[in-house]
């Protein structure tokens, strides 16, 4: 709304966007965009906003539609295709009907107008202590871990990697390092056999020559057959240990709503996603290609180096490492930091896939508000962050390249011309017999072979310097969320002092009971002050107070997402119980609806899988009746459900009935889907529901509907809705939705979202 009086248009579409508001806000908000000279085209539910308004258009979602002029002296009406008085209408268009007669009567009573028809009385039971302020907060622990350094890190990975040498991928590592000792061994006859070429060509010895041939032919295909098998072993040890660190990772992850608290309560900003999914690919085959590349230069360095040594004994070996080391010390102090550089450009990378996958998900409301062009500059701002940072990386990567190039690959040649002079001075024999000459050109032609192929080596391992420098910038981000992860298994976020000393969040059997309880956000304020109620079956309670005083607040901590700071929370347990499968003590319908990928089916017996439903269904109503018929079951009771909270023609609409796919978020409506919210709390008939302004999207006479199911289903419920405070002479309370107040017997109350809270009984 804020953003609408900024813009300040000539007309103003509002679909719902005042719902979750109070009714003395929302007719704030009225009488400002009347005076700013706006005219609005309103979408709600509310009767109450026809005071606000000159015409209402009802639809009936089957076609029909009927236009009202408010004007006193016009009788004008309009409309098409809306029968009112067919006598066999729809459920749909008697949903209309109802909707349309409270707009036609709240068009008479021009109810904002005269707020006091609504009402309630109510009588005080407890209330909040009074402020002291010598009490101190309770400091809200924040998910915090001080990181482990790199080589702990490493030591973790390998433990999930390669737990014993004999699984599968301790197998697959044997078998990379044979193949590639094989492939060294084949590398070496190669160089022989250059060597051996020389000698035949200047003896003329052709039978020799094409023995020689034959032999290569074969040693071809062997490399052949060695070179595709080893990058065929490495990708796929690099699944396998995508797959084992996944499924390490997603284990904990997803348990004890562990990503919430991630994202939630850690200090960081955790981009979780990016971590599971492409820095995870990303590490395990740098990871693979980094076993290859370290166990070959391993074993042509060893190999290589006792070759040198038969062709120039020690002095030649000693100066082939000297010059190793001291080019592996110049390139390690000139090598940027490309740990850093690499865990940087995938965050970035990670930002950059959020902005879309945000566009995705709120396409319809930026297309609503044309802000392609905005959302386009702040995608683009992004994207601009990675390529600078891309650029850098490249520019890093080339300069370095160039010393390293230069130290590994270019100068090395004058080091074999040096060894290769230091073997002909200590050759014995007559220079001038062709036999020592042929000799002395296999010799240096042998030499030169494996002087390039230890350099080759030692390149190798240079490059490996710089790929595990990267590789660490992958696992500090992979085991970084891996830690946090695993302090909120470990209840590092629990084990508060305060709370040790009071313990928490004990189950009890029937009751919800808030004993002394402090409601404090992660921010550190302070919404309920030792909060006290008791809820018994069978009594519901309202849950009431402005915006941000804190009513969802206390259902995050009932649920265990924010952790009790201080006094006793007892509870029955919320877990579906997978034994006893016949219900769950909890049950939360969250103020924003949500809808699960699956089959319309899914969407009603979410969070358990159809397997799970059929087995509840069946233990719970299906006695005597074989396991054949369990769909039947399940499938009839969810339709009695659909058709009690007014949704069956969804079923009707596709031709895959409960089976239909689709994407249910982007083509169900707001109310359609806070219907389906309170089908799964039916289907999931649990001793409490936590419903938090979950049917505000609907009409009051669903909404009705739907509290009297609940009760008739013995679910005990606790409602959050706001509630609006006159103060004149005597302060007087107005209920948001006052046609649920006869469905509640107690209310508690937020009075200024500062600590303060009150307890009454309602009296109907
Ligand atoms: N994760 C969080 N970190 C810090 N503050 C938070 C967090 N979540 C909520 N708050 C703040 O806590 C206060 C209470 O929030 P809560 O969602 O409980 O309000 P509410 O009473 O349910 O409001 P509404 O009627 O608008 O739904 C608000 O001021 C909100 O901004």
């Amino acid at each position: 709304m804020a953003r609408l009086f900024y813009h300040k248009p000539k007309f103003a579409i509002l679909d719902e966007c005042t719902s979750a508001v109070t009714t003395d806000m929302e007719e704030r908000f009225c009488a400002k965009i009347r005076a700013m000279g706006t005219s609005c085209i309103t979408i709600s539910h509310r009767p109450a906003l026809v005071a606000f308004h000159d015409v209402v258009l009802s639809l009936d979602g089957e076609g029909g539609w009927k236009v009202h002029y408010k004007r006193e002296d016009s009788s004008l009406e309009s409309e098409g295709g809306m029968d009112l008085t067919k006598l066999s209408v729809t459920d749909r268009q008697n949903d209309a009907i109802t909707v349309q007669r409270a707009f036609t009567a709240a068009k008479k009573e021009f109810a904002f107008s005269n707020p006091k028809t609504q009402p309630y009385v109510s009588e005080l039971i407890a209330a909040s202590p009074s402020l002291s302020h010598d009490v101190k907060l309770p400091v809200v622990p924040q998910l915090q871990r001080t990181p482990r350094v790199l080589s702990s890190r490493v030591a973790a990975m390998f433990k999930v990697l390669v737990p014993t040498v004999f699984d599968k991928q301790g197998a697959q590592l044997l078998a990379v390092a044979f193949l590639v000792a094989t492939r060294t061994w084949l590398s070496d006859q190669i160089a022989t056999l250059n060597g051996t070429t020389v000698k035949y060509v200047l003896e003329q010895d052709k039978a020799g020559f094409i023995r020689l041939m034959s032999i290569s032919v074969l040693q071809s295909a062997a490399s052949a057959v060695i070179a595709p098998s080893l990058r065929h072993l490495t990708a796929t040890l690099a699944l396998g240990w995508r797959i084992r660190l996944t499924q390490h990772l997603l284990k904990n992850y997803l348990r004890n709503n562990a990503f919430y608290q991630v994202f939630q309560m850690s200090s960081k900003n955790i981009d979780a996603d990016q971590r599971i999914t492409d820095d995870l690919e990303k590490l395990t085959t740098d990871l693979s290609g980094l076993v290859t590349g370290m166990v070959k230069p391993s074993v042509d360095i060893l190999w290589f180096t006792w070759r040198m040594k038969l062709l120039t004994g020690r002095r030649g070996v000693s100066i082939l490492y000297a010059y190793m080391l001291l080019g592996l010390g110049l390139l390690r102090t000139a090598t940027p930091d490309f740990g850093d550089l690499t865990s940087r450009e995938q965050q970035l990378e990670g930002t950059f896939r959020f902005m879309h996958e945000r566009l995705r998900t709120h396409a319809e409301s930026i297309a609503f508000f044309g802000g392609g062009a905005r959302e386009k500059a702040m995608v683009e701002s992004r994207f601009r962050d990675l390529l600078d940072h891309s650029s850098l990386l490249l520019k890093k990567k080339w300069q370095f390249g160039i010393l390293d190039d230069f130290v590994t690959k270019q100068f090395p040649h004058i080091v074999t011309w040096g060894l290769s002079l230091l073997y002909t001075l200590d050759h014995k024999g007559d220079r001038s017999l062709v036999s020592t000459q042929i000799e002395l050109g296999h010799g240096i032609r042998f030499l030169a072979s494996v002087v390039s192929q230890s350099f080759l080596a030692f390149g190798d391992i240079m490059e490996l310097n710089r790929k595990f420098l990267e590789l660490s910038g992958s696992i500090n981000r992979v085991f970084e969320l891996e830690e946090l992860v695993d302090a909120v298994q470990s209840g590092d976020l629990r084990t508060d002092k305060v709370l040790q000393s009071h313990g928490n969040d004990l189950h009890a059997g029937d009751v919800i009971s808030f004993c002394d309880v402090d409601i404090v956000t992660p921010s550190e304020k302070l919404l309920a002050r030792q909060l006290t109620c008791d809820v018994v079956p069978g009594k519901n309670l309202l849950v009431t107070g402005p915006n941000g005083s804190g009513k969802s607040s206390v259902f995050r901590v009932l649920r265990g997402l924010w952790p009790v700071m201080s006094g006793r929370l007892y509870k029955p347990s919320h877990h579906l119980d997978k034994e006893d499968i016949s219900g769950c003590g909890v049950f939360y319908v969250p103020q924003k609806p949500y809808t699960c990928l699956g089959t319309l089916r899914d969407q009603i017996i979410y969070p358990l899988s159809h397997e799970e439903a059929e087995l509840k269904e069946l233990k719970l109503y299906g006695k005597g009746k074989s396991s054949a018929d369990t769909t039947n079951i399940l499938d009839a009771r969810l339709k009695n459900i659909l058709e009690n909270v007014r949704l069956n023609y969804l079923l009707e609409r596709d031709e895959s009935g409960w089976a239909a796919n689709l994407s249910w978020e982007d083509i169900l409506s707001l109310g359609e889907q806070q219907r389906l919210g309170m089908a799964r709390l039916f289907f999931h008939k649990p001793k409490f529901g936590i419903l938090d302004e979950c049917t505000n999207a609907t009409s009051v006479d669903v909404e009705e509907q739907l509290y009297r199911l609940a009760k008739h289903l013995g679910i005990t419920v606790i409602t959050s809705s706001q509630a609006i405070i006159l103060s004149c002479f005597a302060i007087v309370y107005f209920f948001q939705r006052p046609a649920l107040i006869p469905f509640h017997a107690l209310e508690l109350r937020f009075v200024d979202g500062e600590g303060n809270w009150e307890l009454r009984s309602i009296e109907q």
